[in-house]
């Protein structure tokens, strides 16, 4: 089936058209830094950097298509609370529930119906999947997934952890047991999937058993411009200080992370100022690295012992600098970076520990768009 994949992240449009039958891809294509126009790259024309919104990403991925055949459509969608477990088939039902979660995930999923809807317009005929970033993590035990407030807070609102980038922790687990030569049910390690937005997860016989996402994906890592984990008691003080929600919600979702301490996104800027030896950029690498170490060190004892770390997305798999940061600081497990198999660039699953590492410390790319397509097509084949 030839299958068009639509992933929404924060600041980026990913695109694909995938055959599932011959697992080939025919045509695929990034937007980036969107709405980020002031920053640009030289060669904008090309990969459509600076376009000011998602609406205009979905223009350029239409011409971009050409004269190929598409029979389904499968989107990437962050938020599907707790009702949706599975890739679902949508309607106008389906949108609106999705629609309704959009408070949950400000950043994500208002781009994602907004796609939705833009091709149900376009192509009324087409079916449309699509698989959301919580269900991996509806295996998590209770005891991970509760906060410790008021349970009427979780019956009125639905204020639980739900964990995110599940489609891409499956995914990099799958593929690190694989490459480990292990049934994936066996497989107990800890997934770094660091993009502009990042997350960690804690893998328990395959499945997902912690993760550092709560209720939205703002919880847990540093991020490009999100805060992560911080003590709620500054949003009360905030509150009282006079700032209004949503401003609160810009200044942490928005404002906060590798940009508010480093004043740039983009973690390639940040390493480049870090070697010019830029102060704020060193500390922005140093609270960052930190903060990913310690998550670290807690899955690891959440997993009895992980069997590997796995380093994934668009800093996990290209920032070897970055990297390294990290795993300079784990001495205390036993693990040992090799310097020179960390710099090779390569686009597959590889090792970078030395073979004195307590722990094999792997990079294994993740290809959400695969599982989306392969999800896609199986729906729709079963729904014909
Ligand atoms: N070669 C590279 N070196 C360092 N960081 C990189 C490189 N390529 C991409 N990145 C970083 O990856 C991040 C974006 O990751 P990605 O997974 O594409 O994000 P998202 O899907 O959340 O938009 C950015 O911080 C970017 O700077
Ligand atoms: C959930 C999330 O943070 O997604 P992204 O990394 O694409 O921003
Ligand atoms: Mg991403």
């Amino acid at each position: 089936m030839q299958v068009l994949v639509i992933n929404s992240g924060s600041s980026s449009l990913k695109y694909q058209v995938r055959d599932t039958e011959a697992g080939a891809v025919l045509l695929e294509g990034l937007i980036e830094r969107i709405g980020q126009a002031e920053t640009a790259l030289p060669d904008s024309g090309q990969r459509g950097a600076g376009v000011p919104d998602h609406a205009a990403a979905l223009e350029l991925v239409s011409a971009a298509l050409g004269e190929i055949r598409i029979e389904a459509v499968g989107h990437r969608v962050v938020h599907g609370g707790e009702r949706f477990s599975e890739p679902v088939l949508i309607d106008n039902e389906i949108t609106r529930a999705i629609e309704r979660l959009n408070p949950l995930a400000p950043l994500h999923n208002p781009a994602n119906v907004l796609g939705i809807r833009a091709i149900a317009a376009k192509w009324p005929e087409l079916p449309q999947v699509v698989v959301f970033d919580t269900a991996f993590h509806r295996s998590l035990p209770e005891y991970a997934w509760r906060y410790a407030i008021p349970e009427e807070l979780y019956q009125r609102h639905g204020i639980r952890r739900y964990g995110f980038h599940g489609t891409s922790h499956e995914f990099v687990s799958r593929q690190a047991a694989e490459f480990l030569g292990i049934p994936s049910g066996d497989f107990d390690g800890v997934i770094a999937h660091l993009g502009n937005g990042a997350s960690i997860t804690a893998i328990k016989a395959g499945r997902s058993l912690d993760t550092s996402m709560g209720f939205t994906p703002l919880e847990g890592l540093v991020m490009g411009t999100r805060s992560g984990d911080l003590d709620p008691s500054i949003l009360v003080f905030l509150g009282r200080e006079g700032y209004s929600p949503e401003q609160i919600d810009t200044l942490l979702n928005r404002e906060s992370g590798l940009l508010a301490l480093a004043g740039n996104n983009d973690m390639r800027s940040v390493v480049e100022a870090a070697g010019r030896g830029e102060r704020a950029a060193e500390l922005a690498l140093a609270v960052t690295s930190y903060r990913l170490a310690k998550y670290i060190g807690a899955y690891h004892v959440a997993v009895e012992g992980m069997k590997a770390l796995v380093f994934t997305a668009g800093i996990g798999e290209n920032s070897a600098e970055f990297r390294a940061l990290v795993v300079d600081r784990l001495t205390a497990l036993g693990i040992e970076l090799d310097q020179a198999a960390n710099v090779i660039r390569a686009k597959t699953a590889r090792l970078i520990s030395t073979e004195h590492s307590a722990i094999p410390v792997l990079v294994v790319p993740t290809d959400e768009e695969r599982a989306i397509a392969e999800a896609t097509a199986s729906l729709v084949a079963a729904g014909a």
